[in-house]
C-alpha cells in the first residue's frame, strides 16, 4: 500500500444515502485515479447492506493502518475503520435513532482526531441527520460547527463551490429570524479574510474578487427596508478594502448571482444559508462541494443531505461525493 496518508470518508447517516453513494462511487471507478488510500469511517454491516442495493456482495478482510477492514467489491477495494456495529435489520431508511446519531458523531470525531494527530490527510463527509445527533446528546448543528470546536478554531467559513459559482456564508445553521442579530461587522470581516486567504491558497487566485451581498431587498433601499447594509455590512467592506482585499458591495442579492456566475467575482459572500445555497444548487446541484475554510485540517463534503426519499434505491447521485473527494485530494497534496 502507498505510504501516503489516507483520506477519510465519514459514512454519515446509516439510514440515508451516504453509504450507498460511497459504494456507487467505488463501483464506478471514481477513486481509481487517487494516489492516496481511502478509508471509510463507518460500519461494515451497513456497507454490506448498501452493496446489496446494487446486487453485489462485498468480501471483507482484515485491514491495516487506520483501516480495521478491507472491503472488496467486484475488482475494487476500500479501507473501512469499523466504528459502529449497527444492525441493519433493525434500522429503517429515513428513520435514524439515537444509536445512529451516536454512530454519525463517532465517525466524525474519529476522523477529525486522526487528522489532528497527523495520521490522515483530510476528511470527506457524507450527510448526517442533525436531529439524530441531537438525540444522541451531540450539541452541534452541523459538521462545520463540530469540526471548528474540535479544532479549537473560533471562526470558520462554510463555502460551497462549483465551476461557475462559489458562495461563502457569514452565518450557517440558525433560524432566519436570528440572522440579523447574528451579523456583525467583525464576523463579516473575518469571513472575508478567511475566504480571501483560502482562495489564494487552494484555488490559485492571487487577488480573489469577493462580492458582498446585502441582507435586505434592494440593499436596504437607503434604509427604507433595514439598516444592516449601512450599519454592519458597508463598514466591514471598507475595513477589508483597507487591508487590501478586493471586496465590493453591498450588492442586491437578486441580481448579483447572475453576474457572478458569468465571472464577475470569484466568490459571493452571503449573509445566510439559503441566500447562497439556492443559487448554488440551481447551477450546481450535481457537482458542488461543501468545504470548511479556516480549519487546520482539510474537510470537504457533499453538497446535499440524506435524501431519504432516495435512500435504499441506489438512485442517488455520487457526483458531489466524487467532486468532494477530488477536491480534498488536491488540497491535501498542496498542503503536504
Ligand atoms: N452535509 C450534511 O451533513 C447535510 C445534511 N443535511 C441533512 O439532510 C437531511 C435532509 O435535508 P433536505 O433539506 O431534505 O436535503 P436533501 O439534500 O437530503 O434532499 C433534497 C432533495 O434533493 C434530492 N437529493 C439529495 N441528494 C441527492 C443525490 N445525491 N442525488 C439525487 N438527488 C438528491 C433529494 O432526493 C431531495 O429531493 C436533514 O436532516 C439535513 O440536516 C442536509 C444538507 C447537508
Ligand atoms: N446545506 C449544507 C449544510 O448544511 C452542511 O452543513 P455541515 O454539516 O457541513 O456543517
Amino acid at each position: 500500500m502507498s505510504m501516503m496518508q489516507p483520506l477519510l470518508i465519514t459514512q454519515g447517516d446509516p439510514t440515508g444515502v451516504g453509504p450507498e453513494i460511497i459504494l456507487k462511487a467505488l463501483l464506478a471507478g471514481t477513486f481509481d485515479a487517487l494516489r492516496r488510500p481511502l478509508v471509510v469511517a463507518g460500519d461494515v454491516a451497513i456497507l454490506r447492506q448498501a452493496a446489496a442495493i446494487y446486487g453485489q456482495s462485498c468480501e471483507i478482510a482484515p485491514g491495516e493502518g487506520l483501516a480495521t477492514h478491507r472491503l472488496r467489491l467486484g475488482e475494487r477495494e476500500l479501507g473501512v475503520a469499523a466504528l459502529s456495529k449497527l444492525d441493519p435489520l433493525r434500522l429503517k431508511y429515513g428513520a435514524p435513532d439515537a444509536a445512529c446519531g451516536q454512530a454519525m458523531l463517532d465517525y466524525i470525531e474519529w476522523a477529525c482526531a486522526r487528522c489532528l494527530a497527523g495520521e490522515a490527510a483530510g476528511i470527506i463527509t457524507a450527510p448526517i441527520n442533525k436531529a439524530a445527533i441531537r438525540a444522541a446528546g451531540g450539541d452541534f448543528p452541523g459538521h462545520t460547527e463540530l469540526l471548528a470546536a474540535r479544532c479549537a478554531v473560533e471562526k470558520v467559513v462554510m463555502m460551497l463551490a462549483g465551476e461557475r459559482l462559489r458562495v461563502a456564508l457569514v452565518t450557517t445553521h440558525l433560524a432566519l429570524r436570528e440572522v440579523p442579530s447574528a451579523l456583525t461587522t467583525e464576523s463579516l470581516l473575518q469571513t472575508l479574510r478567511i475566504t480571501h486567504a483560502h482562495l489564494q491558497r487552494f484555488f490559485a487566485l492571487p487577488k480573489p474578487r469577493l462580492a458582498v451581498l446585502a441582507l435586505n431587498p434592494h440593499a436596504g433601499e437607503s434604509g427604507l427596508f433595514g439598516d444592516e447594509e449601512t450599519r454592519i455590512i458597508a463598514p466591514a467592506i471598507a475595513a477589508a478594502q483597507a487591508e487590501g482585499l478586493a471586496a465590493d458591495g453591498p450588492h442586491s442579492a437578486d441580481s448579483l448571482f447572475h453576474f457572478a456566475s458569468q465571472g464577475s467575482h470569484d466568490a459571493v459572500i452571503c449573509m445566510y444559508h439559503d441566500q447562497g445555497l439556492i443559487p448554488l444548487k440551481l447551477l450546481h446541484f450535481d457537482d458542488a462541494v461543501n468545504l470548511t475554510l479556516g480549519l487546520p485540517i482539510v474537510r470537504t463534503s457533499v453538497d446535499h443531505g440524506t435524501a431519504y426519499d432516495l435512500a435504499g434505491s441506489g438512485r442517488a447521485s455520487h457526483a458531489s461525493l466524487a467532486a468532494a473527494v477530488r477536491l480534498a485530494a488536491q488540497m491535501a497534496d498542496q498542503i503536504s
